[in-house]
């Protein structure tokens, strides 16, 4: 991570915890946002014009969080509007890197070697981890947030002036049930694997494990009923958020991460769920399970052999 600007070598893959051993998600640092006239948005400055090929955005295919933007931009028709670069899925000890795996991309704005290096260039006294996904502004060579609930948001609604493409992730009639739902499934699912996976105690571990698998069996039930999404016909950004935990549930987490009920193939409803956004049209092209094993399986504080399963191939 990132102190004053300066990278710390003594980094570890392994974040905070509580004094019951629990993992601590930390903050994001940079949260401006891109609005269709460049007003500022809900939090941060403005300045943030919704205008074609300004914006770049840096992401991993084995980070959940950074999945959500990828999809978001496909699912809106962004992709001529925003281009994206992919690190390699390894982290180091300099943090995400970029190129030297396959389908990893080199850095096309800056030719950086490590991320950190645009959160230093962004801003040199930065402190924090360098984390992705990061929304660069090409103009004024700033990173405008690295929050992905917030990126998620923004791209929503910032360039429907410009493209006018994809479902309304964000319908205003269910904004209340959304934020509810969202918050459980966060709490419960997408960061809850990464408290079973990073716990450090059996007692913070099955506190963790309790909470996924009730949610899960919360999730299979409502929808088992046989609506296609989670609020019914549409798609919102709940799916989504559900969607990039799912997809990593059986290649990641339910072996190195020990959230070993079942896998989700014995889950009719939910599996059924899964294959439904896989099949939208361009999202399976967000998710490549390569990226996610090799990353994950590359955290050495829990695989200290590096070797990576050879299953699930889908
Ligand atoms: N709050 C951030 C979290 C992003 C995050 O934790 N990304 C991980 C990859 S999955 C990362 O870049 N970790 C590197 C680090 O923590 O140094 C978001 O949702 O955008």
């Amino acid at each position: 991570m990132l102190v004053n600007g300066i990278w710390q070598e003594k980094w570890q893959p392994v974040q905070a915890q509580d004094e019951q051993g629990r993992f601590i998600r930390q903050t994001s640092t940079f949260r401006h946002w891109i609005t269709p006239d460049g007003a500022s948005g809900p939090t941060g400055r403005g300045g943030f014009k919704a205008e074609a090929g300004r914006y770049h955005l840096y992401v991993a295919y084995i980070c959940p969080w950074a999945s959500r933007t990828l999809m978001a931009r496909r699912l809106k028709g962004l992709e001529a509007m925003i281009g994206v670069t992919v690190v390699n899925p390894r982290l180091t000890d300099q943090g995400w890197q970029f190129g030297g795996f396959p389908g990893a991309d080199e850095d096309p704005l800056h030719d950086s070697r490590y991320l950190h290096e645009l959160y230093t260039r962004a801003d040199p006294q930065v402190s924090g981890r360098a984390t992705v996904p990061v929304l660069w502004d090409k103009q004024t060579g700033a990173i405008v947030n690295n929050e992905s609930a917030d990126i998620l948001r923004m791209l929503n609604s910032a360039f429907s002036h410009l493209v006018d493409q994809g479902p309304n992730l964000y319908p205003e009639a269910l904004a209340a049930e959304i934020e509810s739902l969202n918050r459980d499934i966060y709490t419960d699912l997408n960061n809850g694997v990464y408290q079973a996976g990073f716990a450090s105690s059996q007692p913070a571990y099955e506190e963790a494990y309790g909470k996924i698998f009730t949610r899960l069996d919360a999730l299979e039930a409502r929808l088992g009923d046989g609506r296609p999404y989670l609020f019914g016909d549409v798609l919102t950004e709940t799916d989504i958020r559900l969607f990039v935990t799912l997809v990593r549930f059986d290649a990641a987490y339910h072996g190195l991460f020990k959230c070993n009920r079942n896998t989700l193939n014995a889950m009719p409803a939910l599996h059924a769920y899964l294959h439904r956004i896989l099949a939208l049209d361009g999202i399976s092209e967000t998710v490549d399970l390569d990226h996610i094993k090799a990353g994950y399986y590359s955290i050495k504080a829990l695989n200290p052999s590096g070797i990576v399963p050879v299953g699930p191939r889908h």
